[in-house]
């Protein structure tokens, strides 16, 4: 992998890793597709016949598979914010940028959106509650912050390309 992508539910992961990959021609993987993919049903399905604990091993599996291979990885929402997961990502060598938005950015993005089980499931403020307390794993796995908030998919990834292509950064990877 070129770059992984991390942050919670509607930061941007999937919309910015689409167009990040464009821009750098190079392919894009999105974690959450790959397991709905290998799952055979939604995440909304998985979490309700499955349960969320076998969407978590699911999503570990599905993880080191996706980073074996080159390009961008948009992770799912709670992917970083599991210890073994971290470990994963910061074993891969690959940087990992989280998107970062504020409370009201992230419930305009997903309001209206019912493909996200915990959004269905939690009310406003147990919602902001959970992205309080994953933020310690975010910075933890995290190379570089970038804050979504107000800011065009084109500007986010503009930011994310001058980082990576800085000659430090190109020097760290080897
Ligand atoms: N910079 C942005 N400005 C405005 N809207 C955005 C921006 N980035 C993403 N969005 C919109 O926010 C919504 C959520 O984006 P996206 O699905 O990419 O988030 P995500 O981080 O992949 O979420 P999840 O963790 O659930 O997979 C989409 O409707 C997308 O079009
Ligand atoms: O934040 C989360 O825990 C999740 C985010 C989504 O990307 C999906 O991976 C799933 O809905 C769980
Ligand atoms: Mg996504």
């Amino acid at each position: 992998m070129e770059a992984i992508l991390i942050g919670f539910m509607g930061s941007g992961k999937t919309t910015i890793g689409r167009l990040l990959a464009q821009q750098l021609e190079t392919t894009h993987a999105d974690l959450d597709e790959l397991i709905v993919k290998r799952a055979g049903q939604p995440i909304t399905a998985i979490f309700a016949q499955q349960g969320e604990a076998q969407f978590r091993t699911l999503e570990q599996a599905t993880l080191q598979a996706a980073l074996k291979r080159p390009g961008i990885l948009s992770t799912g929402g709670g992917t970083a914010t599991v210890a073994a997961n971290v470990q994963t990502l910061k074993a891969s060598s690959t940087p990992v940028i989280w998107l970062a938005a504020s409370d009201d950015t992230i419930l305009a993005r997903v309001a209206s959106d019912t493909g996200r089980p915990l959004v269905n499931s939690l009310d406003t403020q147990a919602l902001f509650d959970l992205k309080r307390s994953r933020a310690t794993s975010y910075a933890q796995a995290a190379d570089l912050v970038v804050n979504t908030d107000d800011r065009t998919p084109n500007q986010i990834c503009q930011e994310i390309t001058t980082w990576l292509t800085q000659p430090a950064q190109v020097l760290a990877q080897g």
